[in-house]
């Protein structure tokens, strides 16, 4: 593909491999995403999620296959700044303040005075957690810190999105504000990866890619995936295609 098309993509994965201690946990994987899509990955507990997206965030690097994100090859150092990652452990440093965290990793992404109070402000009222900024971490519950380090990811408005599922621990009315604001960015052009169990958050992902076995064994919008497996909803489809074996074309 040429520089002008690739640049289209905020993500192109293509022959990937990875295994660890010589067992393959990735595949053969190969995807697109373009700018501004919200793209879902499914599957089983296991199956490779967490893998592919360290290999798109380029916290991890591929045995094999090429993995560019936003026109330029991973890993990429000078590409952190534009990327947003909340893992699926969270990376807090709990003797600090949640506004300390919030300071010290927008201080990380060259965020300093009045522009990192406002972003600060702006991502603690998003998940929030305005009041509780001046409790240290260590004594916030689990969804507590899930929401901070939802934050910490949107901090420097970044142009791709990577969260590996962002709303477990987030009670429901939280969870829909934090759907609006996904939506929103999503609008705006941000690209957003997101690993999900949650089947009601996958049909409302433009895209979405299921994972069995490191393979990718369908990508497609959440309605052709349910009518090409022949089911009624994205759960029936997941599980069907689970227990056959299945590959959607
Ligand atoms: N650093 C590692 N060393 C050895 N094995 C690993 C490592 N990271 C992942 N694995 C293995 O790779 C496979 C895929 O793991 P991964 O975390 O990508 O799954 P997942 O789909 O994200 O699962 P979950 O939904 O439970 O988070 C698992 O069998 C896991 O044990």
């Amino acid at each position: 593909m040429s520089e002008a098309g690739s640049s289209l993509m905020a993500v192109e994965v293509s022959g990937i491999q990875r295994q660890f201690s010589g067992r393959i946990v990735l595949n053969d994987i190969a995807l697109s995403i373009p700018r501004g899509e919200l793209f879902g990955l499914l599957g089983p507990s296991g199956s490779g999620k967490t893998t592919l997206i360290k290999l798109i965030t380029g916290i991890d690097r591929a045995d094999s296959g090429s993995v560019r994100v936003l026109g330029q090859q991973m890993p990429q150092l000078a590409l952190l700044a534009r990327i947003g990652y909340m893992a699926q452990s969270d990376a807090l440093y709990n003797e600090l303040t949640g506004r300390q965290n919030l300071a010290f990793f927008g201080a990380m992404y060259g965020l300093k005075g009045q522009r990192l109070n406002d972003r600060i402000r702006a991502v603690a009222e998003l998940v929030d957690l305005e009041a509780d900024l001046s409790k240290q971490t260590g004594a916030y519950s689990g969804g507590m810190k899930r929401r901070l380090s939802l934050a910490i990811s949107l901090l420097h408005e970044p142009e791709l999105l990577v969260l590996d599922e962002p709303t477990v621990g987030i009670d429901p009315l939280l969870r829909q504000s934090i759907w609006r604001e996904l939506n929103a960015l999503s609008r705006q052009g941000v690209t957003i990866i997101l690993t999900t169990h949650v089947m009601d958050e996958a049909d409302k992902c433009d895209r979405l890619g299921l994972i069995r076995s490191g393979q990718l064994i369908a990508v497609d919008t959440p309605e052709a995936i349910v009518r090409k497996s022949g089911t009624a909803t994205i759960e029936d489809a997941f599980i069907a295609l689970g227990r056959e074996g299945g590959v959607l074309a």
